[in-house]
C-alpha cells in the first residue's frame, strides 16, 4: 500500500494531511487514536470506499477497490439482527471466492475449507447456529474467518479484538499474524495496543488532525503523545504492557474495557 501526500477532510475538519506511507508485504501495521480521529476512515481510503481529499493511494500498484484485489476486510463490529436468515458456516463461506474452485469439486471443497476455517477460529460447535443468535464475540470470530478465507494479500481489520475474551483475543491476533507470515500486509485499527504488541512492526497514531508514524518505541512515548494531544500524557511500560495515563476525557473509548480507573487503553 502506498499513500502520497494524502489528506482527508470532511468540510473544514481535516482528519490528516501530508501523509506519505508505504506498507509492505508481511508487515503488521496498527492504526491508533481516539474516537473520531479518522482510523476507520483511513481503512476506508485503503479500501477505495472513501476518496482522498488530496494525494494518491495505491494497493498493489493500483487504485484500491477493484474486484479481485485479494483484500480481506474485518469491518467494525455490528451485531446481526436475531432473525438474520444465515447460519455461521454460510457467513464464512461468503468469504470464499467460488470461481477458483472446480465446478464438480466446488461444494465439497468449499465445505472442507469452511470446516477448516471454523476450526481455526474455534467456531466449529456453533457452525449451524443462525448468526443472529450468537454472542458478539462469537460473531466476531466468524468475521475473522470470512476475511481470511481467501488468503488475502492485504488484510484490513477494524477493531477485530473488540468483545473477545483474552483467550480469543490471543487466538484471533495469532490468526491475523499467521496471515501476515504468509506474506499479507496487515493494517489493524485498535484502541488496545497490548494484545498485539508482540506482532507489531509499526504504528500510525492519529489525534486531533495530527499523526505520527514509527515503531512502537518511537511513537508510544510521553513526548510524542503529549505533542499529538496538546496536553501532558504519560506513557509507561508495566510488566511489558503499555499504559497510557492522562488522555483527555473525550478520547476514552466508549466500549473498550478500562483496566483501572486511572488507566486508559492505549
Ligand atoms: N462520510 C462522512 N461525512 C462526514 N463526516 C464523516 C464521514 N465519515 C466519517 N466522518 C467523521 O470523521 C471523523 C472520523 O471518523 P472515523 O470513523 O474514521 O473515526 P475513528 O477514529 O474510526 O473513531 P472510533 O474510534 O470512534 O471508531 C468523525 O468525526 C466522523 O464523524
Amino acid at each position: 500500500m502506498r499513500l502520497r501526500n494524502a489528506s482527508l477532510a470532511f468540510g473544514d475538519r481535516t482528519l490528516w494531511a501530508g501523509l506519505d506511507l508505504d506498507i509492505r508485504e508481511g508487515e503488521f501495521f496498527a492504526v491508533l487514536g481516539p474516537n473520531g480521529s479518522g482510523k476507520t476512515t483511513f481503512l476506508k481510503a485503503l479500501l477505495g470506499a472513501v476518496p482522498l481529499t488530496t494525494g494518491t493511494v495505491e494497493v498493489g500498484g493500483r487504485a484500491p477497490g477493484r474486484r479481485g484485489d485479494h483484500v480481506g476486510y474485518i469491518p467494525q463490529q455490528k451485531m446481526f439482527a436475531p432473525t438474520t436468515p444465515m447460519r455461521a458456516r454460510d457467513l464464512v463461506a461468503l468469504g470464499i471466492d467460488g470461481h477458483r474452485w472446480g465446478i464438480r469439486l466446488r461444494s465439497r471443497a468449499v465445505d472442507r475449507r469452511v470446516d477448516a476455517l471454523l476450526a481455526k477460529v474455534g467456531a466449529t460447535e456453533y457452525a449451524k447456529v443462525p448468526v443472529g443468535l450468537l454472542s458478539g464475540g462469537e460473531q466476531q470470530r466468524l468475521r475473522v474467518a470470512q476475511a481470511i478465507a481467501d488468503n488475502p494479500r492485504v488484510l484490513l481489520c477494524d477493531e477485530p479484538l473488540l468483545s473477545l475474551d483474552l483467550n480469543h483475543q490471543q487466538a484471533v491476533s495469532g490468526l491475523i499474524d499467521a496471515q501476515r507470515r504468509e506474506g499479507a500486509a496487515v493494517v489493524l485499527v485498535t484502541h488496545e495496543i497490548n494484545p498485539i504488541l508482540d506482532y507489531l512492526d509499526r504504528v500510525l497514531y492519529i489525534a486531533d488532525g495530527k499523526f505520527r508514524i514509527g515503531t512502537v518505541e518511537e511513537v508510544m512515548t510521553t513526548e510524542v503523545l503529549s505533542e499529538l494531544y496538546g496536553s501532558r500524557v504519560e506513557v509507561s511500560r508495566v510488566n511489558g504492557r503499555i499504559v497510557v495515563v492522562g488522555l483527555p476525557d473525550a478520547t476514552t473509548h466508549a466500549h473498550a474495557p478500562e483496566p483501572h480507573q486511572e488507566e486508559q487503553p492505549a
